[in-house]
């Protein structure tokens, strides 16, 4: 059987079946699966993995990883859904994709986990939070888990948190490279260089990151340690607060969640 079967091997699916390699999986235990012909041999020239049709590969899959667009779902779950062998596991990581509708779309008593990662996946720092279905076990947990681990974190949440998990960590990525263009043209904008701005703020936020992960002190509290009375963060935070940058992240999460749910 082959371990892992990629169905839409895109940005994703390529970042997590990459992870598995670089965490000691052979190539000989993936099998990749995407609707473009010329991608499925790039990844397969490249990573040494196998390659072929999602509705043959997942026939011999223990597990079936599905990565494609939400829209595509369905018709992909009409091809393959009745392909899965009968103890195989289906793992999707598709934005507000219900385990119900993954549920429906495979035989009676198929194990379906729904997981959402983040591109971070790409350099191993990811954080996923995984729902398990109706007949997925501690040992299909455990399955995901090494799969998911191999890119980040890994938490399990109820499923009804799903689509605020999404608002947060899946789409976040995009809120934190939005905020590291505006401090490199900020930079620019009084004068620096622009390697120079890029280089202190990239490495400002990876630093800032890691000290907020790895104290577990608030965020507040780190806030407060950079901010001197009448100082100059003082006057930048004064400024962030008058142009509702806090109120504009609340809504931006609230649309994001809502967006999931229509995805679903
Ligand atoms: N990009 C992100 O930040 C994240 C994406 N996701 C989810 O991951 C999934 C994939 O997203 P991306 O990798 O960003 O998209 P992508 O567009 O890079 O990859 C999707 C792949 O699916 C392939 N595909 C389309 N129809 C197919 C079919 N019928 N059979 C086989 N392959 C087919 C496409 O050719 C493409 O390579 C989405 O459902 C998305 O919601 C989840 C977390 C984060
Ligand atoms: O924007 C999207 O729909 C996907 C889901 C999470 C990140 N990207």
């Amino acid at each position: 059987m082959t371990r892992l079967v990629v169905v839409g091997a895109g940005l994703m699916g390529e970042a997590i079946f990459s992870g598995l390699l670089a965490s000691g999986w052979a190539p000989a235990d993936i099998v990749v699966s995407d609707a473009r012909a010329e991608r499925r041999a790039e990844l397969s020239e490249r990573y040494g993995v196998g390659s072929g049709e999602a509705v043959d590969a997942v026939a011999d899959a223990q597990t079936v990883l599905l990565a494609v667009k939400p829209a595509d779902v369905g018709g992909v779950l009409e091809e393959i859904g009745d392909r899965l062998a009968p103890d195989a596991l289906l793992l999707s990581v598709c934005a507000g994709v219900a385990l119900a509708t993954l549920q429906a779309g495979v035989r009676e008593g198929t194990p379906v986990v729904r997981a959402m990662p983040n591109t971070p996946a790409r350099v191993g720092e990811a954080i996923t939070a995984v729902s398990p279905g109706t007949h997925a076990t501690d040992d299909h947990l455990a399955e995901v888990t090494e799969i998911l681990g191999a890119v980040g974190r890994v938490i399990t949440v109820a499923e009804k948190y799903q689509d605020s998990v999404t608002a947060v960590s899946g789409s976040g990525p995009a809120y934190v490279f939005l905020v590291a263009e505006a401090m490199i043209e900020g930079g620019v904008h009084v004068g620096l260089p622009r390697d120079v701005a890029t280089e202190l703020a990239v490495q400002t936020l990876f630093g800032s990151a890691t000290l907020l992960r790895d104290t577990g002190d608030h965020p507040a509290i780190l806030r407060e340690n950079v901010t001197s009375p009448g100082g100059t963060t003082a006057a930048a935070l004064r400024r962030l607060e008058d142009h509702g940058v806090r109120a504009a992240f609340l809504a931006a999460v609230e649309a994001a969640r809502d967006r999931s749910l229509e995805l679903g």
